[in-house]
């Protein structure tokens, strides 16, 4: 599996974040941080006062003190900093391998005559067509318009199986980095320069084009607003302690204010983001945006297709079946006939399976033949002969319709043939010559393995799954109970998809989509959570927000479990910072008024050395807190298929209650350290 090939955190990358927690002390780069902001303010104020004490008037501490809070500051935005910068690291090091993919090839590019021309890959634009032969680097994405080949795609999946790709159909797609392995293909150019898959992939690993998250935004807002308050209490809070006689120098309100703040979750907050993003592309997902992967940990409904997605999609002619009064030899030939222009993977396995039975056809008889190409809203394909004659296959109710329109009548025995065909969970498609069912067309796949465990798992979890398919109602309803999932809806066009995810959303659910289809392309758009397998067309790629690198529809589930866990640790460390500063205050405030107010003493419970020990532990505390957090940010919080209400309560009691009695513990056992090396 992917999430075991790349390790966590390296030297290298370790030790680059160190370097880069220094550069991110740009103020222009810390500002979006308000929190951290703020502290770094703190910082260069207690810097300044380090120097000269007495900067901001005589109501100054000594410098020794000065200059401890100004470090413990330094730390506590340096450690923030790093946080972040070792979220990025490892998203990072993997742009720079995909980098080395994209070295530059030459193409050849096919000119209008025929003939090829060398071009730097660089310089092909959407629309070009380009051949690649075995051996060769695909230069760009595009979709193959003539050909078959094995490609070796270990380059961008790092699954070194090759897989094969044809014109036609949905495994059509290929992506520029990889490699033909055998026979060549004619591709068209579906991108222009600097907007490949490659390209997209590189800036999305990296983070630049990471933006926030409409819930992270919310956060930060809070987390803004409950800094300026505390802001304001702290300003407050000085004509308070001079009516009070004590005095309150500026370097231990900045303290008191940093401790006050929530630090904890300001200085994690974006590393939970970027980790939740690099877990993702850890299973081999791309996702194109973080709002997508918050969004995949709330979704309720699932929808899949069928056919490339629940099964393998290869599908294959298995057998012809004739209907009474037609010989098994003249419905060879009526499939095959109905197929000799028809470029689908479906199509041309008829034409193998009649050449197989001693049928064959020649080019002359159809060249003058009008094709009448595949599409899922007819969901018939054939040919319209010079002399008039209609020649079709297709979705059996499709065709029964087609030759009641033109007056023809439907075999009694059809409707047998085709349920025993999609009992068996098959594809029965029905062949027709002018206004004559000549019988079924038997098309063979195949249901992935190990799909019923995981919708199992995912019906634990609450999410509903519903098949939508082209295909007919009984083939539908076998492979649904083959595969175990909730629901299904047969002989679905791309509209119905649609509808289907629409009615959904308007119940207020979140909708998550797998497809590899470009009759899935609009739904996959539709869907809150759009995840497109690599093997499928462009369309669909371009369409959905995630794409699958190993094109496994249960992918979905590890993509839902990244998502909850990314907003589970978020909230946990959320509650775990805000009951820290609760009790920090509670640690604090008694230990820094009680000369002045003795009826403090009652909540004076820790019994720190001395007001500044006091101020300087939680200072210190409050620091050293980030670090020791950044492996739960970076892992997340472990997520188990429980009920929302219980994990609530779970986390409220963990973090929560732990956030209030930590810093106690900790805040007593840095004071005992300081005051025993006589350092207060
Ligand atoms: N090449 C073809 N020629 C004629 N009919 C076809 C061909 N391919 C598929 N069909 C018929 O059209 C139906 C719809 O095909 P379509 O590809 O839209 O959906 P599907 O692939 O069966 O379903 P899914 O949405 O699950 O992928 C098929 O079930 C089949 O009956
Ligand atoms: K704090
Ligand atoms: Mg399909």
């Amino acid at each position: 599996m992917a999430a075991a090939r790349r390790k966590m955190i390296t030297k290298e990358i370790a030790s680059q974040a160190i370097l880069d927690a220094f550069k991110k002390l740009n103020p222009a780069v810390m500002i979006k941080n308000p929190v951290m902001f703020i502290v770094e303010v703190g910082t260069v104020i207690t810097l300044l006062l380090s120097i000269q004490p007495d900067l901001f008037g005589a109501e100054s501490a000594g410098r020794g003190f000065n200059l401890a809070v100004f470090f413990v500051l330094l730390f506590t935005v340096l450690f923030g900093n790093f946080a972040e910068a070792l979220a990025e690291g490892r998203g990072k090091a993997q742009a720079d391998t995909l980098r080395k993919t994209k070295s530059e090839t030459m193409a050849k590019l096919v000119q209008r005559d025929g003939s090829f021309k060398q071009v730097p890959s660089t310089q092909l634009k959407k629309g070009d067509i380009v051949r690649v032969e075995a051996g060769e680097l695909i230069p760009t994405d595009g979709e193959i318009i003539e050909g078959l080949a094995s490609i070796d795609e270990s380059a961008i999946t790092g699954e070194s199986a090759p897989v094969i790709k044809e014109a036609g159909g949905d495994f059509s797609s290929v992506t520029g980095g990889t490699r033909v392995a055998s026979d060549y293909i004619i591709v068209k150019v579906m991108t222009d320069p600097g907007e490949s898959f490659l390209d997209r992939m590189i800036s999305l690993v990296e983070g630049a084009k990471r933006q926030k998250t409409p819930n992270e935004l919310a956060l930060t807002t809070l987390l803004a607003v409950l800094t300026i308050i505390f802001l304001i209490v702290i300003i407050t809070m000085v004509p308070m302690a001079d009516y009070l006689n004590v005095n309150l120098d500026i370097a231990t309100l900045i303290a008191l204010l940093v401790c006050l703040i929530p630090t904890t979750i300001g200085a994690l907050l974006s590393a939970i983001g970027i980790a939740g993003m690099d877990r993702v592309t850890q299973y081999n997902v791309l996702a194109m945006s973080g709002k997508a992967v918050e969004a995949a940990g709330d979704i309720d409904t699932l929808i899949l297709d069928k056919t490339g997605t629940i099964t393998y999609g290869n599908r294959m002619a298995a057998e012809f079946i004739p209907v009474k009064g037609v010989t098994a030899k003249e419905m060879t030939f009526a499939a095959l006939q109905a197929s000799v222009k028809d470029e689908t993977p479906e199509g041309r396995s008829i034409v193998e399976l009649a050449g197989k039975l001693g049928e064959s056809w020649s080019e002359n008889e159809y060249g003058s033949a009008e094709v009448v190409e595949f599409t899922a809203e007819t969901r018939m394909s054939g040919l319209d002969m010079a002399g008039g004659v209609q020649i079709r296959k297709g979705a059996v109710d499709a065709i029964k319709k087609f030759v009641s329109a033109n007056g023809g009548s439907i075999p009694s025995d059809l409707e047998e043939a085709s349920n025993r065909i999609a009992r068996a969970g098959g594809t029965p498609l029905a062949a027709a010559v002018g206004n004559r069912i000549y019988g079924v067309i038997y098309l063979k796949d195949t249901v992935k393995p190990g799909l019923k465990e995981r919708f199992a798992e995912m019906r634990s979890m609450g999410i509903k799954t519903i098949m939508c398919t082209g295909d007919n109602p009984l083939t539908a309803a076998t492979i649904a109970l083959e595969a175990g999932v909730d629901d299904f809806i047969a002989e679905a066009k791309p509209e119905d998809k649609i509808a289907a995810i629409k009615k959904e959303q308007q119940e207020g659910k979140l909708v998550a989509m797998t497809g590899d289809g470009t009759n899935d392309a609009p739904a996959l758009a539709q869907a809150d959570v759009g995840l497109a397998m690599n093997s499928g067309t462009m369309a669909a790629k371009e369409a959905a927000n995630m794409i699958d690198l190993d094109s496994d529809p249960t992918k979905l589930l590890s993509v839902v479990s990244i998502g909850k866990q990314l907003l589970i640790t978020r909230g946990a460390l959320t509650t775990f910072s805000i009951a820290n500063d609760i009790a920090k205050y509670f640690a604090i405030i008694p230990a820094m008024f009680i000369l002045a107010m003795p009826q403090l003493q009652s909540l004076n419970i820790m019994h720190l050395a001395s007001p500044k020990s006091a101020i300087l532990s939680a200072l210190i505390f409050n620091a050293v807190i980030i670090p020791l957090l950044i492996p739960i940010a970076m892992r997340g919080v472990k997520y188990r298929a429980m009920t929302a209400d219980a994990l609530l309560t779970r986390n409220v009691l963990i973090y929560g209650l732990g956030g209030v009695i930590v810093p106690f513990i900790g805040i007593k056992i840095i004071d005992l350290v300081l005051h025993g090396l006589q350092l207060v």
